[in-house]
């Protein structure tokens, strides 16, 4: 057997959407997997799978099957199906050119391709659906990973589950995802995610935006950029973010486009300002140019949890780019820019 699955990248918030809003984009994830009948004269690998990489962060990212990322998390979807290893001989090839820790979903992107192949490898027969229930389990803000299950532009939001289902927000993730994950004869099953956890629905996206992604040559992990976000928030800040967020997804969709408009709806008081001393220039980036300074440009925001700065544009894509480039350089630090498009497909599986 051998199958292909692609993931896509993401930008997650959009400005004002934080943990809520998700754009699939046009960085795709794949997993080269091939498999062979056992034979008793090959000695079987550890947990009957093997793992090359190539890409992004290629001599940091492990080959082990018990501690990469992608391989433990098929392997947590397979031991909740009492599979504790994977099922036939298995190879992984990783290509990578998502930036890790920049904030375009890499991890969403590399946790979502480790459920498709646990259910594929595994044949599972699960749907995108409960697929998603899955990814939440280990990333659970559902931005990212629902972009990256379904591509395109996305609303995302947690149900409402009842108070015995409630306690996975509990779950360590150490529980979920033990790293190293641990021999075939570990025999722990770990916790299954309850059904439904989290839901999405698709924005339809004016054919003209597109994505300018200028990525600092620095890793912010979300983890730290998370760390400094506050518990609380005053009513005037959430009701500012609110109203942005409504108008989002139609000012995005809406012929003609008004710029103005989407300048507006992408501002945020809930998480850019709080990350601005993890990324040098946030602010003065955030605030430099506008659709009447610069044509073409519609907003400017950090992607995900930044250091990542995402520019939605209709033209000018150089110009804008370069102008954020410059201000980075005015803090010391490099970037490279790439123009991205929306993803539509989101996760796919291709046989060969
Ligand atoms: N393809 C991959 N293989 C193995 N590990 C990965 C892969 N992609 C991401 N990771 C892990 O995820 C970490 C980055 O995740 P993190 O959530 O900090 O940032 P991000 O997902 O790139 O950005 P954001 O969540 O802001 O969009 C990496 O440091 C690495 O540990
Ligand atoms: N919504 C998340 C996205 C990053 O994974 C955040 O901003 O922390």
């Amino acid at each position: 057997m051998a199958f292909t699955v692609k993931v896509p990248c993401s930008s997650a918030n959009i400005g004002p959407g934080f943990d809520v809003i998700g754009l699939a984009l046009s960085i795709y994830l794949e997993l080269h997997v091939t498999t062979s009948a056992p034979s008793p004269s090959q000695p079987p690998t550890k947990l009957n799978c093997t793992v090359s990489y190539e890409g992004e962060n290629a001599d940091e990212v492990s080959l082990d099957p018990e501690v990469n990322l992608i391989t433990r998390v098929a392997l947590y979807v397979l031991r909740c199906h009492k599979q504790h290893a994977f099922p036939v001989p298995t190879h992984v090839h990783v290509k990578n050119p998502i930036p890790l820790g920049r904030g375009l979903g890499s991890s969403g992107a590399a946790v979502t391709a480790g459920v498709v192949l646990g259910n594929e490898i595994g044949n599972l027969g699960l749907n995108k659906a409960r697929m998603l229930d899955y990814c939440l389990m280990i990333e659970r803000h559902p931005d990212n990973v629902a972009a990256a299950l379904y591509g395109g532009f996305v609303g995302t939001y947690l149900n409402e589950l009842r108070p015995e289902d409630l306690a996975w927000k509990e779950i360590p993730l150490s529980e979920v995802l033990p790293a190293p994950a641990g021999g075939i004869d570990t025999g722990v099953k770990p916790p299954e995610p309850p059904i439904g956890i989290g839901h999405y629905k698709k924005f339809p996206w004016s054919k003209e935006i597109k994505a300018i992604a200028i990525i600092p040559d620095f890793e912010l992990p979300t983890a730290k950029a998370r760390e400094c976000l506050p518990r609380m928030y005053s009513r005037a800040d959430v009701i500012y973010n609110l109203q942005r967020a409504t108008l989002l997804p139609s000012a995005l969709s809406q012929d003609p486009l008004d710029p103005d408009m989407i300048y507006l709806a992408m501002q945020d008081k809930v998480h850019q300002p709080y990350r601005k001393h993890l990324v040098p220039g946030l602010t003065d980036i955030l605030h430099s140019m506008n659709p009447t300074t610069q044509p073409g440009l519609l907003g400017i925001c950090l992607s995900g949890a930044g250091p990542t700065i995402l520019a939605l544009a209709t033209k000018n894509f150089a110009e804008i780019a370069d102008r954020i480039v410059a201000q980075f350089k005015s803090h010391d630090i490099t970037c490279r820019w790439e123009l991205l498009e929306p993803a539509n497909d989101g996760a796919v599986v291709e046989r060969r």
